[in-house]
């Protein structure tokens, strides 16, 4: 796909829905009691990957644009699946799972494409063994295809070495099936809350104390009503370009802005760009605002520790935008982009060089001198990886010449409407 969008980015678009807040409400409305109602659901791959393994343990969900409708019939009322539970690309979606299958009554197989089957699950297989779980799988369980024979729960104390909220999520819910014991699950550093917020929004009492989060089994889930607000990761692609494109002045309406996914947010204050957070009234328990940006002189930063899961699928973009800063940027401390739907490292590495950018890897992380102009004529690619493929497109708003975009389908996991937000905003 031939890509090059020239002049400066100006307008206003409303990115999707948060991934990581539709999945869950479709993972909670399922095993929860009665019927949940979400709205400006993200009709990503991820997420339909997330019905429709849903709908294969007997789930009645429906589907109408943006708004879904999920009839849940309690925890015990999912059924043994028929058919392999596919999780296409999603990694959410696989780690989440696996929490809720390993206390079920049957047996579940789950697997998905080649990059989630590259994906280390043993950080949430070895714990939900340890409560009870019998999980195979290949690799030692490490790696899709994974089997899972449902069984009793056992509530478990259990301290993560990595801050990931897709790990923390998988216990809890688990937990919720240990009856009458409490799960915990203490992080190096807050990764995002979602799952905390919303259960509680399910009638939930989870506890949490600085950076242990604690649940009791045997609770049961109320369908509730979940209002998504806009993707703060995909917005993100947009707070970038309009700082760095010049000629650039963008309005991104209802971005979530929930303090554990705001990370970009202190990153552009860091770097001096021109921003404005404009909260909205919002009645959801997620924050929301609307957030302007202009073209702004930025300048290089230290990207590292606890800000690191405040902004991790958010690097790449970071990356590109570190290209046209002045100096040295330094991102430190995320090894974890290493096991993301791509090494994100070897990945934005590999590709931005392609055009020019002076970029190197590090093992935790990379450093990027600005400010570099980057060249056209290249072949780039995706490498199947959304984050990857948005970025490479943002950055044919600054060659001087046309790329071409090797698999841009891979953006349709996160941002299906993501070219069609771009090329308006570049035609004035
Ligand atoms: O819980 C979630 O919804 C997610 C958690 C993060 O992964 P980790 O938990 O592996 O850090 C993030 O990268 C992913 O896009 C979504
Ligand atoms: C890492 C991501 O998602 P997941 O882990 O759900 O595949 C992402 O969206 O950047």
């Amino acid at each position: 796909m031939k890509l090059h969008f020239t002049s400066g980015l100006q307008g206003e678009i409303r990115v999707p829905g948060d991934k990581s807040i539709s999945h869950r409400a479709v993972m909670f409305g399922s095993i929860a009691e009665g019927q949940t109602v979400v709205s400006n659901f993200l009709n990503g791959a991820d997420c339909l990957s997330t019905i429709s393994c849903f709908q294969k343990m007997g789930v009645d969900i429906a589907i109408n644009g943006t708004d879904v409708e999920v009839n849940g019939k309690g925890i015990g009322g999912l059924k043994e699946p028929e058919e392999v539970l596919d999780v296409g690309n999603s990694g959410t979606t696989a780690r989440l799972i696996l929490g809720i299958l390993s206390g079920t009554a049957f047996h579940s197989c789950l697997a998905g494409d080649e990059s989630i089957a590259k994906r280390p699950m043993k950080r949430v297989t070895d714990p939900l063994r340890e409560m009870g779980a019998a999980i195979d799988g290949r690799g030692g369980g490490n790696y899709t295809p994974v089997s899972v024979r449902g069984s009793r729960m056992r509530g478990i104390d259990f301290t993560s070495h990595v801050a990931s909220a897709q790990v923390k999520s998988a216990i809890l819910l688990a937990g919720l099936h240990a009856e009458n014991e409490w799960t915990s699950v203490t992080e190096p550093h807050k990764s995002r809350d979602h799952t905390e917020r919303m259960l509680k929004s399910f009638g939930a009492e989870v506890k949490e104390e600085g950076l242990k989060v604690s649940i009791k089994g045997g609770q049961r889930l109320k369908g509730t009503t979940v209002a998504v607000p806009g993707d703060i990761s995909s917005a993100a692609f947009f707070l970038a370009a309009g700082a760095i494109i010049p000629g650039s002045r963008i309005l991104l309406r209802n971005t979530g802005i929930n303090p554990t996914r705001d990370g970009i947010l202190d990153v552009l204050e860091k770097m001096g760009a021109s921003f404005r957070i404009l909260p909205v009234e919002s009645a959801s328990y997620e924050p929301a605002a609307d957030l302007e940006i202009e073209t702004s002189s930025l300048k290089g930063t230290v990207i590292s520790g606890e800000l690191i899961p405040k902004l991790i699928d958010e690097i790449p973009i970071i990356a590109l935008m570190a290209t046209q800063a002045e100096g040295e940027t330094i991102i430190k401390d995320a090894e974890e982009l290493k096991v993301k739907e791509t090494n994100r490292i070897d990945t934005v590495v590999h590709e931005l060089k392609k055009l020019g950018a002076d970029i190197r890897a590090t093992e935790d992380g990379m450093v990027i001198t600005g400010k570099k102009p980057l060249k056209g004529g290249a072949a780039v690619s995706s490498h199947g990886d959304h984050r990857i493929g948005m970025m490479l497109a943002i950055a044919s708003c600054l060659t001087e010449s046309p790329i071409d975009l090797d698999r841009p389908e891979a953006i349709n996991v996160s941002y299906p409407h993501f070219f069609e937000d771009l090329q308006r905003l570049s035609s004035r």
